[in-house]
């Protein structure tokens, strides 16, 4: 067993965000799956514009971490707070419609519809069709197709991919697609972006703008991002708030400086060191 280091108490909230209330606070959160306790104690603040990163090894439980937050889990033990408010009882969809929207491991996009389709379907939860309306085709239901194809460009022009609204989403390099997994993500006008390693699979050059249009979004949308990542460039780069699970628990928090000297993080990535 390692020697633990006592988490900080201080909060790793950025001071810009300190005064107001906080996007997502987890308290004691945690699930067991029959005798696997895949996520203990997880305890977490995250500031209203903050860009949070969640990094641990294979296993550890961050997409578990994940699926409590959208509720593809239901908690064993502990609460969650959007915007103050538990979400307790809400379902995945109540979640997104709440603030919360997120992008998977494995791309998830409706490959025969095109990219704007796609967006579009993010966009539903906004842009509420009357269902008259809709089935008669209503004057009212053209001038909202017309408000979400505008906002569609507009959400495709972040990655600079108007151009491709046409195309189908499956045709589209593998980068691209993950590009608009972020933008179907965003269409659903998220107070909290969760990003399931948005880099994977990327190229260095695509990794480093990546990392450019997720600081870009933080500051257009003044949203909050969480991701997972295991390219630690990207991590240490641009995340502000870093914390670092393992076998299920929160081993330290902090800024990325004090996560790359942190005694106990070094030993879970690398292994523990020979004594003697
Ligand atoms: N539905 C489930 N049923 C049983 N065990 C599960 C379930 N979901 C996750 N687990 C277990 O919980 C633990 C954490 O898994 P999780 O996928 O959250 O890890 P991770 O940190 O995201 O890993 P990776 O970096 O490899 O994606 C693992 O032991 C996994 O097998």
């Amino acid at each position: 067993m390692s020697k633990m280091v006592p988490l900080p108490t201080n909060s790793i909230i950025p001071e810009r965000d300190l005064d107001k209330i906080p996007v997502l606070e987890t308290r004691h959160l945690g699930i067991d799956f029959g005798g696997l306790t895949a996520v203990d104690e997880f305890n977490l603040t995250i500031g209203r514009t903050e860009i949070a990163g969640l990094i641990g090894p294979n296993g550890a439980g961050k997409t578990t971490v994940f699926n409590l937050l959208t509720k593809v889990y239901q908690p064993t033990r502990g609460t969650i707070l959007l915007d103050g408010k538990e979400t307790s009882g809400m379902s995945t969809v109540q979640v997104n419609q709440a603030g919360i929207a997120r992008t998977f491991q494995n791309i998830r996009l409706f490959s025969s519809l095109t990219v704007e389709e796609n967006v579009k379907i993010g966009l539903h939860n906004q842009v509420k069709y009357r269902t008259v309306s809709g089935l008669l085709r209503l004057p009212s239901y053209w001038n909202q197709e017309k408000i979400a194809h505008e906002r569609a460009l507009e959400l495709l022009s972040i990655f600079n991919m108007e151009d491709l609204a046409g195309h189908r989403a499956g045709s589209l390099p593998y980068g691209a697609q993950r590009r608009l997994e972020i933008v179907r993500a965003l269409a659903t006008n998220p107070s909290l972006l969760l990003l399931d390693e948005p880099a994977a699979g990327m190229n260095p050059s695509e990794t480093a703008e990546l990392m450019e249009n997720i600081t870009k979004i933080r500051d257009t949308f003044q949203i909050a991002i969480m991701l997972i990542e295991h390219d630690m460039n990207l991590v240490m780069g641009i995340c502000e708030g870093i914390c670092v699970l393992n076998y299920g628990r929160i081993i330290a928090k902090g800024t990325a400086d004090e996560i790359k000297r942190n005694p106990v993080v070094i030993e879970a990535y690398l292994g523990k060191k020979k004594e003697g």
